[in-house]
């Protein structure tokens, strides 16, 4: 059974199309990758598998239900996505506490570890409203795997990192699919998913315009970056722009 199955979902904004017939699915342990230039439809995707917005036809099944999700199941999901809402005068450790609070699930040192993980720690009861944009980002980070799920959902979780915070992704990526999470990661860093990523799913304008593994879909990861850039084009065009 897959972790996550999209079959036929279409999505339109009044009347402009956003998604089109979009399949696709992610087996336990598989880091994927989402490509796609501005615009290609990858948050609306992403907001789609988590429920966040509901599809106009097609059906996405998690943990081998249809959507919508019983509120269990939702505690197997984590994301990340767009620029999340955090209470300025909350700390870091007080909003993990807040999410693990209302999921019912104990502590157990499950902050303090999530917090490290993300580098975090010193700054853990620091005032959200001093935290910096990658800060803000490495906090939204540790929400989302802060239940252990089986499904982690990152959208361009290298925004406003460091290089450190780079690592720190692609370490945390890893760890999770070893773990048997399945991981789907959008990022305009085509290097950083060329390394991470088992397989890539591509977007433009809002259609899935290939799918596979890099080896699969004829790029030779021995190519280097710049390689992959000219192969990424090949695949998606100009994305529809004059
Ligand atoms: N709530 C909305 N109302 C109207 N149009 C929307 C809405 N959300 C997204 N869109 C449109 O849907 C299209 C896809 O947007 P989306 O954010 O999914 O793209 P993306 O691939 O994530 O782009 P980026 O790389 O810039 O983040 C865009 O044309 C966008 O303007």
């Amino acid at each position: 059974m897959s972790v996550l199955s999209c079959h036929e979902v279409t999505k339109s904004f009044r009347k402009h199309s956003v998604l089109e017939g979009v399949h696709l699915s992610l087996e336990a342990g598989e880091i994927v990758g989402l490509l796609g230039l501005n615009g290609a439809g990858k948050t609306t995707l992403m907001r789609v598998i988590t429920g966040l917005s509901t599809p106009d036809s097609g059906e996405v099944r998690l943990f081998g239900e249809a959507l919508p999700m019983r509120p269990r199941q939702l505690d197997r999901l984590g994301a990340a996505l767009d620029a999340p809402a955090f209470h300025r005068w909350s700390s870091g450790r007080a909003m993990l506490r807040t999410l693990l609070d209302t999921a019912g699930l104990p502590d157990g040192g499950r902050i303090a570890r999530t917090l490290d993980r993300v580098g975090l720690t010193g700054a853990a009861d620091r005032r959200l409203g001093t935290y910096s944009q990658g800060m803000r980002q490495r906090l939204a980070i540790a929400a989302a795997l802060l239940k252990q799920p089986d499904l982690l959902i990152l959208d361009e979780p290298t925004n406003g990192l460091d290089p450190e915070g780079l690592r720190m992704v692609r370490r945390i990526v890893a760890e999770e699919a070893a773990r048997g999470a399945a991981v789907l990661v959008s990022s305009h860093q085509l290097d950083e998913i060329q390394r991470i990523c088992d397989r890539v799913i591509m977007l433009a304008q809002g259609r899935v315009v290939a799918a596979g593994t890099l080896d699969a879909l004829g790029y030779d990861p021995e190519s280097g970056p710049a390689a992959f850039e000219d192969w990424f084009f090949g695949l998606v065009g100009n994305g529809g722009r004059q």
